[in-house]
Formats: C-alpha cells, sequence, structure tokens
C-alpha cells in the first residue's frame, strides 16, 4: 500500500476540473482504494497501517495529476519524427512511411526503436498508448512485450491492409486474417495486464471490404478495440470513397464493414459531414484528434468543438509521425492553437479550446475514447492509479514560478512550457515506471546503449 500526500489535480468531466489541496490517496495492488482533500495525512496513514516509507509527500511545487493518454501513434515512425514533412498525405505514405514501416520484418531493428519510443513516451508521461505498429505480426508481439516490460499501458495494432499499397508492404486477403487472428490469441495468451491487442486496419484505402468484413468479426469474436484512421486529406477521402462502390460516404465504408462500435477509435475525422457525425454518435465511435499532424503534413483544422457538441469523446494523438512530437504536451499546445485560429472564422460565442480541456483531453477524454473511462483517466476508488508526479520548481527549461501564483497559472504554465524534465514520477497501475533521468528505463533495456546507437 501507499499514500500520496498533496495537491492534486484531475478532471471529473471536460467543465469540471479540480484542483484538490492537501489530498490523500491510498493504492493497494495498483488501484485507488481512498481519496480525501483536505485530509489529516497522519490520522490516514494510521487507519490504513502505511509504514512511513510508502507514505509520498509531494514538495510545495509538485502536483499529482492523472497519467497522459496517446490516443494515436505510430510505434515504428518514430525513427521518422522530425523529418519528411514535404508532402501531403497520399505522397508522404509513398515516399517516406511505407519504405520505413517495411523494414519491422527485422525484430533487431523493431526492438530498438520499439523499446526507445516505449520509454521515451512514458518518460513523457503518456502512461497509455494506442499504437499502430507494421502488418508484421513478430515484431507486434514485441511491442507488446516491450510494453510489458516497460511498463507501458498500450493497445498494439498489427497493421492490416491488402490492396493499394506497394508489392514491397501488403498482405494478401487470406494471410492477413490469419496472421491478425494468431497475433490477438498471441497476445492475449501472454497475460500482459496492461496489453492488448487491437484491430487494425490501416484506412479504407488499403484495405478491401472484405477484409474490413473479416476484422469487425474477429474484433468481435475476441472483444477487443478498433482504430483506424478517417477523413485525414481531401484527396484521401474522394480516393476511399471512389474505391468502395455502394457507400454514401467515408463513414459509411466502416458503417459498411462493421467497424464502427463503442470499442473503435477513428483518428483525425476532420472533414466529416452532420450526416457522418450523427452516425459515429450512434455508434458510440470516438475520434483521436491529432492536431500536429494536421498541421504538419497540411491536412487540415479539425473543429473538435463541432465534434464534441454532437455528443462524440475525442482524445488527443501526436500521430507520430505525421506529427513529429512524441509528446502528449505538444498535441496539447497544438490542440489549442488550431482551435484559436478556427475561431478566427466564427461567430463570437465559439469557445476555442483552453488549457482546462485539453488537460482534461490527454486524461479522462482520452480514456473514455478509448472506452476505459471507468478503469483510468482520473482518480476515483476503484479506478486503476496511472499518475504523474509533476514538479514546477524543476530548475532547467523554460517554465519558470513567481511568487503567490495562483494555482490555475501554474497549471497552465506547466501545459504551455513544461517538458519531460517537470515530470518527476510516472506510475501505471500503482508500478512506479520512471524515476528521475528521462532515459532510465531506454538504458535498463538496451543494456546502456547510447541515444546515438546506429539503427540504420
Ligand atoms: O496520419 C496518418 N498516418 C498514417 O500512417 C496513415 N496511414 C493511413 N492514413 C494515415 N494517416
Ligand atoms: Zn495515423
Amino acid at each position: 500500500m501507499k499514500l500520496f500526500y498533496g495537491l492534486v489535480i484531475h478532471s471529473k468531466s471536460i467543465d469540471d476540473l479540480r484542483f484538490l489541496p492537501n489530498t490523500a490517496l491510498v493504492v493497494d495492488h495498483g488501484k485507488i482504494v481512498f481519496i480525501e482533500d483536505n485530509a489529516d495525512v497522519d490520522k490516514i496513514q494510521q487507519q490504513h497501517q502505511i509504514s512511513a516509507e510508502n507514505v509520498i509527500v509531494l514538495k510545495e511545487n509538485e502536483f499529482l495529476m492523472p497519467g497522459m493518454i496517446d490516443t494515436h501513434i505510430h510505434a515504428p515512425q518514430y525513427v521518422n519524427a522530425g523529418f519528411g514533412l514535404d508532402l501531403p498525405l497520399l505522397g508522404w505514405l509513398n515516399k517516406y512511411t511505407f519504405p520505413t514501416e517495411s523494414r519491422f520484418s527485422d525484430l533487431n531493428f523493431a526492438d530498438e526503436v520499439y523499446t526507445r519510443v516505449v520509454a521515451n513516451t512514458l518518460s513523457n508521461g503518456t502512461t497509455t498508448a494506442m499504437y499502430f505498429a507494421t502488418i508484421h505480426k513478430e515484431s507486434a508481439l514485441l511491442l507488446g512485450d516491450i510494453a510489458h516490460q516497460i511498463g507501458q499501458r498500450a493497445f498494439v495494432g498489427k497493421v492490416s491492409m491488402d490492396q493499394n499499397s506497394p508489392d514491397y508492404y501488403i498482405e494478401e486477403k487470406s494471410s492477413a486474417i490469419k496472421e491478425i487472428e494468431d497475433f490477438i490469441v498471441t497476445l492475449q495468451s501472454k497475460k500482459y495486464p496492461n496489453v492488448q491487442p487491437v484491430i487494425t486496419p490501416r484506412f479504407a484505402i488499403t484495405c478491401s471490404m472484405d477484409l474490413m468484413k473479416n476484422l469487425s468479426q474477429l474484433a468481435a469474436k475476441y472483444d477487443v478495440n478498433i482504430q483506424t484512421h478517417v477523413s485525414e486529406n481531401p484527396a484521401e477521402c474522394e480516393v476511399a470513397v471512389s474505391l468502395h462502390e455502394g457507400c454514401r460516404d467515408y463513414v459509411d465504408i466502416y458503417a459498411q464493414a462493421n467497424l464502427l462500435t463503442a470499442k473503435t477509435i477513428l483518428a483525425h475525422g476532420i472533414y466529416l459531414s452532420d450526416k457522418e457525425l450523427e452516425v459515429l454518435h450512434k455508434y458510440q465511435t470516438s475520434i483521436s484528434h491529432c492536431p500536429n499532424s494536421n498541421c504538419s503534413i497540411r491536412s487540415g483544422m479539425c473543429d473538435v468543438r463541432r465534434l464534441m457538441t454532437q455528443g462524440l469523446h475525442v482524445g488527443l494523438g501526436t500521430d507520430v509521425s505525421g506529427g513529429f512530437s512524441p509528446s502528449i504536451l505538444d498535441a496539447m499546445r497544438f490542440a489549442i492553437t488550431v482551435s484559436n485560429l478556427l475561431s478566427l472564422s466564427k461567430s463570437e460565442d465559439y469557445k476555442p479550446l483552453n488549457y482546462k480541456d485539453v488537460f482534461f483531453m490527454s486524461t479522462l477524454g482520452g480514456a473514455q475514447a478509448l472506452g476505459i473511462g471507468d478503469k483510468i483517466g482520473n482518480f476515483e476508488v476503484g479506478k486503476d492509479f496511472d499518475a504523474l508526479v509533476i514538479n514546477l520548481a524543476q530548475t532547467d527549461g523554460n517554465l519558470e514560478l513567481w511568487l503567490n501564483e495562483s494555482i490555475e497559472n501554474r497549471l497552465s504554465k506547466w501545459i504551455h512550457l513544461g517538458d519531460d524534465r517537470s515530470i518527476s514520477r510516472v506510475y501505471v497501475h500503482g508500478v512506479e515506471v520512471k524515476e528521475g533521468a528521462s532515459n532510465v528505463l531506454r538504458v535498463k533495456r538496451l543494456g546502456g546503449k547510447r541515444k546515438s546507437t546506429e539503427i540504420n
């Protein structure tokens, strides 16, 4: 059992951000068993019979917040993060993305890259990640092993794609179906408590209707989540609809394939019509908003307020490497900026997203979008303890504190100016997975290999 004591910040809903001073929070076997603000810490320590070394008293400039959730990230594209942003989606896939992803048949290469992406996102505060891997079953399984070993909560998707892809990076339909079923069965049989397989048709252009229908049957059979892309780029939308005869629009393709469920998350959704939003709402399907990617490969600006007004759950995604940053803090900032820009052409009562909204989206909102809002996302009794200790007093970096700053301003400063250096502890399911320097985890697994390790 562990007792945390200090300032706690979490969201109860998008409109209800709580700042809870002097809060006692007790964790037992990875679960939150008690939480009370303005608490008498000694009394609670005694009541729960917690030994002194298991009491963590936060310092004056520290606070505890829920772990952050990346609802859309391509693990193999971590190699490409920060370059190749000169082409829009379809050209970008062919020139940069498919060649890189095709290299993940090599398990040594995969081991190196996947270790780095898991360790680095975790030390940046991503306690849960929804990953796309590649079409290669063995390396996708390895990604699951690595997430388990390093301690990240992860949904791992072996990508499925059987058409309109280069010869060197494509599956035959029949083997694609066999491979994904093997992948699900094998990963589930490992019984990793925090790692799950996810059905991952790449998108409607690279998947036949027949493949997608088979995938939706497997999702139902094994009760797993589904992820794919939707309506990211105008040229993509046009090609997708033209390829699937008899489908009214992009969302209808996935509806006809039975891929829309309450456990489905679609990345982007920039150009969805009102009718498509209505359909997504009917199926309780969520959207992953990836604003860095949308800006970097110039896909467009997604009106998140509109999606939320239609009742959809919207989480944040880094979408590495369409998005160049693996940090959810970066996704929060881009989300605010895009929303501000959109508001310039809206009526005066349009409310752009602010730091409180994106805090929600990166925590409870992300959990709801992944269908696990009852398990993680904030601090409620019975939920798993996925948490970050934020230290605003760390001396490096741009974040400066001045005397008597309000708690609200401190949180706003952290969201706008913080980085991995101000994340001093990371917990997943009650286990501390980051201590001190940000690369400890990577060094642990790679046996001390330096950051400059050759991976070409
Ligand atoms: O941002 C994206 N990244 C991808 O890898 C991808 N594949 C299909 N559609 C995509 N969009
Ligand atoms: Zn993507």
